[in-house]
């Protein structure tokens, strides 16, 4: 495949701004060399999607050596264990300061070779090249990095930007249905945080995404990737603005970490988070009836779960929000949605509407 329109956008961070570039053909043909410092590259991958698109990648790197690492699949393997063994290869093979690593696949690789390039030999560089819909909306964008613990979900991480984020919509193509739900939620997210119109668009355009529209497709990472980085650009650590991004997390991590990590998918979680955080802003008086019937159906409609899971206690989700990382002073903080397309963060919502929530929602 060669290359068709490929549309840029810039994560604006000052001396550490990087271009996403989003097109049809990508792999294997654009030249990444102007964001590798040095003559060596270590792509990590795993053994799904090293079979696909490896190859392809290795040529990206005209004139680099490049050296590979291939994980083990899955959310369970975001672990101290496997990130140990991309440290291992690097230090195998000799890799300095100046080299690159190049995370390809999903956000559970893009997440993991992110914290190994900011941990490395105290940090080099990396460039995301997602191949999920998750991966290509989100995660590949705004430097979070990390692992999870048993405890709870991303708890070990650090902030790195990456200096390129390459995203081949065709890769897409092979990606089971049930992975692009599983980004179909962050991207319902960004309409519902930020942006109306967007998620006007989404309800009239959700048959073609999930039947993998390309021209559909191309539309939603671009509008989801310019939503993230404005966010990013004012503010990269989040002071503030950024936690936006975290609708129905807070519950969506309590999801994944008590169904064992892998079991329910990020998308998933999320999906059931948002609607429990719709329901809350709703009985906060933010938002009618009507409006959380919109989300419901359109959570539903990208084929996401709407319900958590069955057997999950409101006291399950109690205990596990408590180590949320937004939590201030024992005190949980929640992303609200203040309207459809306005979010915000917030600690003052009453108690017993939080409680009204989980009593109803959990099943
Ligand atoms: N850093 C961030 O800002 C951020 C944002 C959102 C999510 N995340 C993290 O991302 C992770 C979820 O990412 P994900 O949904 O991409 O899951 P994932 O990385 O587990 O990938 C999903 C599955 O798809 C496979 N796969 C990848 N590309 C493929 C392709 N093109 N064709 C076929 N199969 C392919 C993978 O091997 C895997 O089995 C979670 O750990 C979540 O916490 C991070
Ligand atoms: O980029 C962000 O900021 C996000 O919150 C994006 C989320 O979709 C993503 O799942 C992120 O990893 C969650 O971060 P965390 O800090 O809540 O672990
Ligand atoms: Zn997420």
């Amino acid at each position: 495949m060669t290359e068709t329109t490929v549309q840029e956008l810039q994560v604006e961070l000052g001396d550490r701004s990087y271009p996403i570039h989003v097109g049809a053909g990508l792999l294997g043909s654009r030249d990444l060399t102007p964001w590798v410092a040095g003559k060596r590259v270590m792509i990590v991958t795993n053994e799904t999607v090293a079979p696909l698109y490896l190859e392809k990648v290795r040529k990206n790197f005209p004139g680099c050596q490049v050296d590979e690492v291939i994980l083990p699949d899955g959310e369970a393997y975001k672990t101290w264990d496997t990130l140990n063994r991309i440290f291992d290869a690097l230090l195998e093979n000799r890799h300095s300061r100046k080299t690159t690593l190049v995370a390809l696949g999903g956000g559970v690789v893009g997440d993991m070779t992110g914290f190994a390039a900011a941990c490395y030999q105290r940090g080099v560089d990396f460039i995301q090249i997602p191949t999920t819909l998750l991966a290509q909306v989100d995660s590949s964008v705004g430097g979070k990095t990390g692992i999870n613990h048993p405890l709870g979900k991303n708890m070990i991480g650090a902030f790195h930007q990456p200096r390129c984020v390459l995203i081949d919509t065709d890769t897409l193509q092979s990606l089971p249905s049930r992975e692009v739900s599983a980004g179909l939620a962050e991207v319902i997210k960004y309409g519902l945080i930020r942006d109306a119109r967007f998620l006007a668009w989404l309800e009239e355009a959700m048959p073609r995404l999930t039947a993998l529209n390309a021209e559909a497709l191309t539309e939603a990472i671009y509008r989801s990737c310019a939503c993230k980085a404005e966010v990013v650009a004012q503010d990269e650590r989040e002071g503030g603005l950024r936690a936006i991004l975290n609708l129905g997390h807070t519950f969506g991590h309590a999801i994944e970490t008590w169904a064992g990590y892998g079991n329910w998918l990020h998308g998933e979680a999320v999906g059931a988070g948002m609607v429990m955080a719709t329901d809350l802003s709703r009985r906060s008086g933010y938002l009618t009836g009507a409006d959380q019937a919109r989300v419901e159906k359109l959570v539903k409609s990208a084929g996401l779960p709407i319900l958590p899971p069955s057997g999950m206690t409101p006291d399950n989700f109690m205990n596990l929000m408590a180590v949320d990382k937004k939590n201030l002073d024992g005190q949980l903080r929640l992303i609200l949605l203040r309207s459809l397309g306005e979010a915000e963060v917030t600690d003052s919502f009453a108690a017993s509407d939080l409680a009204s929530t989980l009593a109803e929602l959990c099943h």
